[in-house]
């Protein structure tokens, strides 16, 4: 999709979770270095980019707002958005979003997270997701969710978790590329996957 074939290095990372917890200002946030800029009328279905420097290698990074224009989460194989399946099955990585302040967005993230792993069965590949509280900025008379059940899900998920504030920019350049580390780890995994088949294959054919 928006990954560029002459660059190796790029990748798309699409944002899922509940309305309002924050996916636009993040993106806003990550590509412009800006909280209040709308993004609403943007083209964000084809993402934004922004070039990063992640361990002194340059990647190009697309954030993606998959239920922008709140496309309804597919819940059962049969009520699967078409749109919405191809741009979750496309995406590189995953940010799983929800807000300190919304418990009901937290419980959200599991249908989320169901909706990611069944758009990327076929074929089957573990997605590259990362647990992303946001509004951690809030009074803490606001925030409902505890960072211990934020922990204690993503070790549920698997996945890693990060706390971010869209509003102050804090944590969100670092779990983006927390997320390139694991994409280009797993890219380098299935190479030598790869070349290890074939140099199988000649060793049997000697
Ligand atoms: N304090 C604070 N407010 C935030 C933060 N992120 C988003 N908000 C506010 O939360 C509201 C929703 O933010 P959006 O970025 O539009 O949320 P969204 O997830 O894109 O929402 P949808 O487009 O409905 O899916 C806005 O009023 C933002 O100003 C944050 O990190 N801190």
């Amino acid at each position: 999709m928006t990954t560029d074939t002459h660059d190796p290095d790029a990748w798309t990372i699409a944002l899922v979770g509940a309305p309002a917890v924050g996916k636009t200002r993040f993106i806003s946030r990550f590509v412009l270095d800006d909280f209040e800029e709308d993004l609403e009328s943007s083209p964000i279905e084809q993402g934004f980019s922004r070039k990063l420097t992640v361990d002194g290698q340059k990647t190009i990074v697309t954030l993606l707002d998959i239920y922008q224009g709140h496309r309804k989460i597919p819940q059962q194989p049969h009520d699967d958005d078409t749109a919405v399946q191809t741009l979750l099955r496309d995406a590189d990585g995953y940010i799983l979003m929800y807000s300190t302040t919304s418990p009901y967005a937290f419980q959200d993230i599991v249908a989320h997270t169901r909706a990611v792993r069944r758009a990327k069965a076929a074929p089957a590949l573990d997605p590259v997701l990362a647990l992303v509280a946001n509004q951690n900025d809030r009074p803490a008379q606001d925030q409902e969710v505890t960072r211990a059940a934020g922990e204690a899900l993503a070790r549920e998920l698997d996945c890693a978790f990060a706390e971010t504030s869209a509003k102050t920019g804090d944590g969100v350049d670092a779990v983006v590329a927390d997320l390139v580390r694991v994409l280009r780890a797993r890219k380098r995994q299935d190479a030598r996957k790869q070349s290890s088949g074939v140099w199988g294959y000649f060793t049997l054919r000697r």
